[in-house]
């Protein structure tokens, strides 16, 4: 891979010398209203090859070192959701879950991929990015199969033509794809009916988070309380599946309630084409007309007009006594790209952080998982000695574990007695993956003071010399990118700042490197003394 990590915007990723195909070409518009999947005589079938080891085993390498190359917080923000969806000699088909993912992809990252897919497999002669659907194990797609229910939009399903509202006289569950393909008021994105309370593990890092989200779908005396209610953790630890157990929640219950989930990345889609249709009045008349609005990745808003609709959607909604649901990746006052309005009135509800899962509730979910999955499949068995080995060994998130999981079902199939050091050799870059979110910043800040020579305690004192205001910097802004750990976080660990202090040393950093060649390879260097 080149040292650079920028793609150019709209160039496909084909290897010069091969003809050009009009899939990959519309696979690089990424202007989140296309179809995902691009179509094209020349695709690939969609299960092609896909879980072939060698396959599966170049992805997951890819993976890796993307992730090494632009360090766990860009790698999470971009690639984190990122999933193999088909290969074949030539075309390397991979998905994320929205629109703007796959744009910023394909016009910052796409070059990155295909160099790397052609080191890895040479006869990879072009990449694309697609949109699938809400997130579903391929074992839960299969059982919906087996159950005989309705054909689903699975992996290819586009973010813009996933539309939903609850019409007042339908009913609320089974499948929403189906009754919304069978005319319900198209507004919000699907809710997918497996995502419930039940089934959501509870332990110490969700405990609050969930009674908040179930007190809202209630709707009862204290609901007001958490209106609104903001969700906010990093990826892959449950956000949207409680969001849209809120949504089933309210909708198993009150079957007319009108609920509407949204992606703020889908929320912006529809209002830009709202505006540009003229159409904008009718729209906002019916998001100011429902009982429930849920708010995916606020992360995402962007845009000055879209941001003062939102505002007065909300603003209109809350001052109704409407429940407002929101999630993130960060607190709301870390959303430094909201319009300041917008972040007031989040803030004027309750935030609730959902941390990582410990132990007992990575193994609970991984039980949960080997049951359903035994129900399709019967010869399937998964002892308790390897579950317990994955539990303990894949910490990071549910995502991880639930991938780490669809890997040994895999491997199940043609290897049944998997040992130990199987599960070692198979789930190897999990693990790997997992060890690089345990640097500390302890760690960082031993490593940082003995490269420039300055104690850590004057690096976590108020003295403001330029030798120690540098070296201070520069591990804040490690500690940034290289843990999971939030600005606040950070600032506590570096004697008590405020999370501004840290934010305003990340950028400072940023721009030194941007300009000074130099330092970047020093921080390369100190990057992989921390991280071995
Ligand atoms: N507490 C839980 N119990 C059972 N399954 C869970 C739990 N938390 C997450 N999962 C499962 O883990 C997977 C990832 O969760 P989810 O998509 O909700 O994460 P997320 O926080 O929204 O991630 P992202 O920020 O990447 O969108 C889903 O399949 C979800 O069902």
């Amino acid at each position: 891979m080149g040292g650079q990590l920028e793609g150019k915007a709209g160039i496909p990723a084909i290897i010069a010398g091969h003809s050009a195909k009009p899939s990959a070409a519309n696979a690089n518009k990424g202007d989140g209203v296309s179809d995902g999947s691009s179509g094209g005589p020349e695709h690939p079938k969609m299960d092609d090859n896909v879980g072939t080891p060698a396959y599966e085993a170049a992805f997951e390498r890819i993976r890796t070192r993307l992730r090494a190359k632009l360090g766990a917080d860009v790698y999470n923000s971009w690639f984190g959701r990122l999933k193999l969806e088909s290969a074949t000699r030539s075309v390397a088909r991979m998905s994320v879950p929205t629109a703007f993912l796959r744009s910023w992809i394909n016009s910052h990252y796409i070059n990155d991929l295909m160099t790397l897919w052609s080191e890895e497999i040479p006869d990879i002669m072009q990449v694309e990015i697609v949109v699938r659907s809400a997130t579903k194990a391929p074992a839960q797609m299969r059982a919906d199969d087996a159950k005989g229910a309705a054909p689903r939009k699975t992996s290819m399903q586009p973010v813009a033509r996933a539309v939903f509202a609850q019409d007042r006289n339908k009913p609320a569950r089974g499948n929403a794809l189906a009754e919304n393909n069978a005319g319900g008021k198209l507004i919000g994105s699907p809710i997918d009916s497996h995502y419930t309370f039940d089934n959501f593990i509870e332990g110490k890092s969700n405990r609050v988070s969930l009674a908040a989200a179930r007190a809202a779908a209630d709707q009862g005396a204290n609901a007001a309380r958490f209106n609104p209610l903001f969700i906010y953790a990093s990826v892959g630890l449950g956000k949207t599946h409680l969001l849209q157990a809120i949504a089933n929640g309210v909708l198993s219950a009150e079957p007319k309630k009108r609920v509407v989930y949204l992606t703020a990345e889908y929320f912006m889609w529809r209002f830009a084409s709202a505006i540009r249709d003229n159409n904008a009045l009718t729209l906002k008349e019916t998001l100011h007309d429902i009982d429930l609005l849920i708010i995916d990745d606020m992360q995402f808003l962007q845009g000055k007009k879209i941001q003062s609709e939102f505002c007065h959607l909300i603003n209109t909604l809350l001052d109704s006594a409407r429940q407002v649901v929101v999630a993130a990746d960060r607190p709301p006052h870390e959303l430094e790209s909201l319009d300041p309005r917008v972040r007031s009135r989040l803030q004027g509800g309750v935030a609730l952080e959902i941390g990582a899962p410990d132990y007992e509730m990575r193994l609970a979910m991984l039980q949960q998982r080997l049951e359903n999955a035994k129900k399709e499949d019967l010869t399937l068995d998964i002892s308790t000695e390897v579950l317990e080995h994955v539990a303990k060994n894949v910490t990071s998130s549910f995502r991880e574990l639930e991938g780490a999981f669809n890997q040994l079902v895999f491997r199940h199939s043609f290897e049944p007695d998997l040992s130990i050091e199987r599960v070692d050799d198979i789930l190897g870059h999990l693990v790997r993956v997992d060890d690089n979110r345990k640097i500390r910043i302890e760690d960082i800040q031993r490593a940082v003071s003995r490269h420039y020579n300055v104690s850590r305690t004057d690096m976590l004192s108020n003295r403001r010399t330029r030798q120690i205001v540098k070296p201070r910097q520069i591990a804040m802004y490690l500690a940034k990118i290289l843990t999971p750990r939030s600005l606040p976080e950070i600032g506590r660990r570096f004697g008590g700042r405020d999370h501004t202090t840290v934010l305003h040393a990340v950028r400072k950093v940023e721009g030194m490197i941007a300009e000074d060649a130099k330092l970047a390879k020093e921080l390369e260097l100190l990057k992989r003394l921390i991280e071995e």
